[in-house]
C-alpha cells in the first residue's frame, strides 16, 4: 500500500482523514484538492502551505502578485514539478505519480510555447489529437474532432496557415486548442487571454463558460485581468505569501473588505454620493421622500479590482481592509 494512503476505517460510512493526508477520489469528491503545499526553491519558501479544493465543473481563479507562486502551484497540480511538502490529490492521484491514463485526462495551456511552426494547424491539432484516442470513453470521446476544435477556438478560416504564420492572438488561440484537444476532465490555463483582443477575449470566456456548463470540465486558472476573473470564474482564490489568504464568489470577496454600497444621484441639480449598507432600502426611501427630482441612479458595489487591491494592501500590511474608497455620507 502507497504509504501516502490514508488512514481509513473500513467498517465506517464516513471516511476518515488523518490530518494532512488526502483520500482517493470518489464521484463528489474535489478534482484538485491540495494540503499544506509547500515548495521551496533553494533557500526560499515560495508557497508556506496552500490548502486548495476545486470541484467537478468549476472554474476557480487563482489570483495573486507576481511572483506569489501561482504558476509553481499549478505545475505542481500538472505533475510538471515535485512539491517540497504536503498533500496533492488531482483527479484522485497523486500529481508526482500520475501515469499516462491520468494525463491524458488534463488539458494545459501554458503561458507560451514556440515550437511547431512548420506545421499547419489543423494538421497539429489531428496529429496531437491520436495520442488521446486510447483514452476516450462512449462518455468523453477522445480527441476532439479537429474541424469542431478549430470552430470552438475561432480558427477554421487559419486551418490550413503555418502555425509560424499565425499572428500572435491566433497562436494563443491554438494554445487553447491544443489544451483543449484531449477533451480533458481538467484544464489549466496560465494566463489564457495575454495578447487577445477584446473580440477574441469575449469569444474566449464564452468558451469557457460552456467548456464548465455543458461539459463539465473542472478549470482552473490563472489571470491578472480582474474582470476576467469576475466574469468567469464560480470562485476566486488569493494567493500571497505563499498562502491562500481570501477565497469566495467575487462578491462574498467584496462583502469581506465592505458591506457597503456606494448610491449616486443627483437632486436639484446636485450631484450626490453616499456610501450604505442597505442600497435598496436607501434607494426606496429616496424616491419615497424626492420622487422624479432624483436623476442620474447609480448604485454600485466594489468591483474586483477594489477588492484584490485592499486584501493584497491587507495582507501586505498585516491589518484588515477597509472599505475602498469609501465615502462619506451626503444626506438626501
Ligand atoms: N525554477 C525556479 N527556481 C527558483 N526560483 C523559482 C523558480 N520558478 C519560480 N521561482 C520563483 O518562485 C516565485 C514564484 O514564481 P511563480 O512563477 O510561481 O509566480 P507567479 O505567481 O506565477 O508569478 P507571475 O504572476 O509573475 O506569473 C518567484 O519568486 C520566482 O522567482
Amino acid at each position: 500500500m502507497d504509504s501516502r494512503e490514508p488512514d481509513v476505517a473500513t467498517t465506517d460510512p464516513v471516511r476518515h482523514i488523518s490530518p494532512g493526508r488526502l483520500p482517493d477520489q470518489s464521484d463528489g469528491d474535489p478534482v484538485i484538492e491540495t494540503r499544506g503545499l509547500r515548495m521551496r526553491y533553494g533557500n526560499t519558501d515560495v508557497l508556506h502551505g496552500v490548502d486548495l479544493r476545486v470541484h467537478r465543473g468549476e472554474v476557480l481563479a487563482l489570483l495573486g502578485p507576481n511572483g506569489a507562486g501561482k504558476t509553481t502551484t499549478i505545475e505542481i497540480l500538472e505533475g510538471f514539478r515535485g512539491r517540497s511538502a504536503g498533500e496533492a490529490r488531482v483527479l484522485g492521484t497523486d500529481p508526482g505519480h500520475g501515469d499516462e491514463a491520468w494525463r491524458a485526462r488534463l488539458g494545459i495551456v501554458l503561458q507560451s510555447w514556440r515550437d511547431h511552426g512548420r506545421w499547419r494547424v489543423r494538421e497539429l491539432l489531428a496529429h496531437l489529437g491520436r495520442y488521446y484516442t486510447p483514452y476516450g470513453t462512449p462518455g468523453r470521446p477522445r480527441p476532439y474532432d479537429t474541424g469542431e476544435l478549430l470552430g470552438l477556438v475561432g480558427l477554421t478560416e487559419q486551418a490550413e496557415t503555418m502555425v509560424a504564420r499565425l499572428s500572435g492572438g491566433q497562436r494563443r488561440r491554438l494554445d487553447v486548442a491544443v489544451g483543449l484537444v484531449g477533451r480533458p476532465d481538467l484544464l489549466f490555463l496560465d494566463e489564457p487571454t495575454v495578447g487577445f483582443d477584446p473580440v477574441a477575449r469575449q469569444d474566449f470566456h464564452d468558451l469557457v463558460r460552456r467548456l464548465s456548463d455543458l461539459e463539465d470540465t473542472t478549470i482552473l486558472l490563472t489571470t491578472h485581468d480582474l474582470d476576467e476573473a469576475e466574469r468567469l470564474a464560480d470562485r476566486i482564490a488569493l494567493l500571497a505569501g505563499g498562502r491562500i489568504v481570501a477565497e469566495g464568489s467575487a462578491a462574498e470577496l467584496a462583502a469581506r473588505v465592505s458591506a457597503k454600497a456606494e448610491v449616486r444621484y443627483s437632486k436639484d441639480g446636485e450631484h450626490h454620493a453616499v456610501s450604505v449598507e442597505d442600497a435598496t432600502g436607501y434607494v426606496r426611501e429616496l424616491f419615497a421622500r424626492h420622487g422624479a427630482a432624483i436623476g442620474d441612479l447609480e448604485v454600485r458595489r466594489p468591483s474586483l479590482a477594489e477588492v484584490y487591491l485592499a486584501m493584497v494592501r491587507e495582507f501586505e500590511s498585516g491589518r484588515p481592509a477597509t472599505a475602498p474608497g469609501e465615502l462619506t455620507g451626503v444626506d438626501a
